[in-house]
């Protein structure tokens, strides 16, 4: 199965590193000129839990030519977009189509430029980490819920569970996906954005008892919405759930802030918190605690002056 890898940031250069390593054919794509370099000239090195180096081809979106087989999209959520109009050329109507993003709503995207047959949801509770350009740091396991969005693409998407368990990916095929990615959201919206905002790592906030009371009121907005939207979820289930991470990655700054603080780059906040209170104002359901997080979160992205 000819897969290329769209976004090849720390996520992208994971799943495109066991893939290889399961003697998969596997391209990785991105945008970002110095990983690419780093990449075609030294090889894409692992650190970690192991120690590798291994000469996986990349190169840019719009100089990929060979059709697709699957495509599994790991971009940030806002490159969603200019992504999927730069691999116009590699999909035809067989090709399927990933997606492993965090936040909510990349389905609405996708659907602009792949049949609804083709398109699998997902979500991964994997995790990476990129180092210098071409240095990806990969701990710990991890697993991947997905379901193709149309029942009519269920057989193909069984056909690439099992080849992204060749590839150790610990792939399951879930027959309701969308309440594991609405929990997930919930972990993204209760920690990314508040961690980011006050500055701290996750056990910090979660020690606050004030910290505790927004976490229970975004994950009760989040409850609400996700509810009205048609997907079942359960607010006590999901906060334990919540509760249990924050213990697990206590001692870790989430992405937010590596993006937003340590490194000045945009959030996905519009696709997590943003999205929740977007749809929450489509359906009448007050969300002040997201829309208030969103807003913060755009401010900071101002001052810092990197939102355009
Ligand atoms: N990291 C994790 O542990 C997890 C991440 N996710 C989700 O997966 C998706 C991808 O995330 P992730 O792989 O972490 O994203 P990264 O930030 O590692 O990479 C995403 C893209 O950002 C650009 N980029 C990254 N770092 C730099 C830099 N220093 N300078 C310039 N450009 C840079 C590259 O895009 P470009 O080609 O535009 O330059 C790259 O493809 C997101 O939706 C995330 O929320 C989900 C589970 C876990
Ligand atoms: C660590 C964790 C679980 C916090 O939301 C995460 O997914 C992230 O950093 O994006």
């Amino acid at each position: 199965m000819f897969t290329y890898i769209a976004g090849s940031g720390a996520m992208g250069c994971r799943f495109g590193y066991q893939l290889y390593k399961a003697d998969q054919e596997v391209v990785l794509l991105d945008m970002w000129e110095d990983h690419i370099k780093a990449i075609q000239e030294n090889g894409l090195k692992i650190i970690g839990d192991q120690e590798d180096c291994v000469h996986i081809p990349i190169m840019r979106p719009e100089e990929a030519s060979r059709k697709a087989d699957l495509v599994i999209l790991f971009t940030k959520a806002m490159q969603l977009p200019d992504m999927l109009e730069k691999i116009r050329q590699v999909i035809d109507q067989d090709t399927k189509v990933l997606c492993l993003l965090n936040g909510l709503g990349h389905e609405d995207v996708i659907k602009k430029y792949i049949p609804e047959h083709n398109i699998l949801m997902g979500v991964t509770v994997w995790t990476a980490g990129l180092k210098t350009p071409g240095t990806v740091l990969l701990t710990s396991t991890g697993a991947v819920n997905l379901q193709s969005i149309d029942p009519k693409g269920e057989s193909e998407a069984l056909k690439i569970v099992e080849v992204l368990n060749k590839a150790h990916l610990n792939v399951t095929y879930d027959a309701d996906v969308l309440p594991s990615i609405w929990r997930k959201a919930c972990v993204n919206g209760t920690m990314n954005s508040t961690c980011a905002l006050e500055d701290c790592t996750i056990g910090e906030f979660f020690a606050s008892e004030a910290g505790l009371r927004i976490v229970h009121s975004i994950i009760h907005e989040f409850v609400m919405v996700g509810e009205a939207t048609g997907v079942k979820l359960d607010e006590q289930a999901i906060t334990d759930y919540v509760m249990h991470t924050s213990v697990v990655a206590g001692s870790h700054y989430p992405s937010m802030h590596q993006d937003l603080i340590q490194n000045h780059r945009l959030t996905e906040i519009d696709y997590i918190n943003g999205a929740v209170a977007k749809k929450g104002d489509l359906l009448n359901i007050p969300t002040p605690y997201c829309h208030m997080i969103t807003d913060l979160i755009h401010a900071k992205e101002d001052i810092l002056k990197i939102r355009k």
